[in-house]
């Protein structure tokens, strides 16, 4: 596929394809166009050619409506900086992603309980503000994992925590793709982060090269 901002190509003759339990890790400079690739990967941005294949859906070809489902049913997304819902408690802040794709409540709070527990986050009342970086971002994986989704995309995870946090983060998010049978997509500066990747690629003047494993 293909992208161009105001004519100059961002990249251009993609190819990526990711296998379930499979992890990959995404490099490049600042601006190379990292983030816009999620952004088709997702269905937020429409390639100018070529297609994004998500479990089989052709993305450009079905509607708002149903790519909306389809992203909801099948992708999972964590930020760099979790983006939850700060006056929330955690559990609140996975239960809701639960309850948005129809689960009921009972097996929404049970399923996100189960969860948080075995991400390693305490399970509290504390508004998610005020947790460290560390458990927002093992609750923002939480919230991304509750709907199972085929393919989990991770936007610089690991970018706003500290060693010890990014350590253990970077260690569940890797260990995801194994236990949870998801394919794993993160966007990281750090090499320390991508060498966990099964495969890593650079984005570099349009064009995405694998690197030497
Ligand atoms: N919709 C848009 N309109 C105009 N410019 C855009 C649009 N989307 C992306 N760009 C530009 O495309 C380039 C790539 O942006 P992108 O955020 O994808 O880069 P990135 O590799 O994720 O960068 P960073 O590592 O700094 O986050 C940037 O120059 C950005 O300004």
């Amino acid at each position: 596929m293909s992208y161009a901002v105001s004519d100059s190509p961002l990249f251009d003759n993609l190819d990526l394809a990711i296998r379930s339990g499979e992890s990959v890790a995404l490099q490049g400079p600042s601006g190379s166009g990292k983030t816009t690739l999620l952004n088709c990967i997702m269905g937020l941005t429409r390639p100018a050619t070529g297609r994004v294949e998500v479990c089989g859906h052709n993305l450009s070809s079905l509607s708002a409506r149903r790519l909306a489902a389809v992203r909801q049913q099948h992708v999972g997304m964590v930020f760099q900086f979790g983006e939850l819902l700060s006056e929330l408690s955690a559990i609140d802040n996975v239960a809701i992603a639960a309850l948005l794709a129809g689960q009921r409540r009972n097996a929404a709070y049970e399923h996100a309980e189960g969860l948080l527990r075995e991400l390693g986050v305490p399970s509290t009342a504390t508004p998610a503000g005020m947790l460290s970086g560390g458990e927002r971002q093992r609750t923002a994986v939480a919230r991304a994992l509750i709907t199972n989704p085929a393919l989990l995309l991770a936007d610089e995870p690991t970018g706003a925590l500290d060693y010890e946090s990014r350590e253990s983060v970077a260690d569940l998010l890797f260990g995801l793709p194994g236990k949870h049978s998801c394919a794993l997509l993160v966007v990281t500066h750090d090499d320390a982060v991508a060498r966990r990747a099964d495969r890593t690629f650079r984005l570099r003047q349009d064009r995405l090269l694998e690197a030497a494993a």
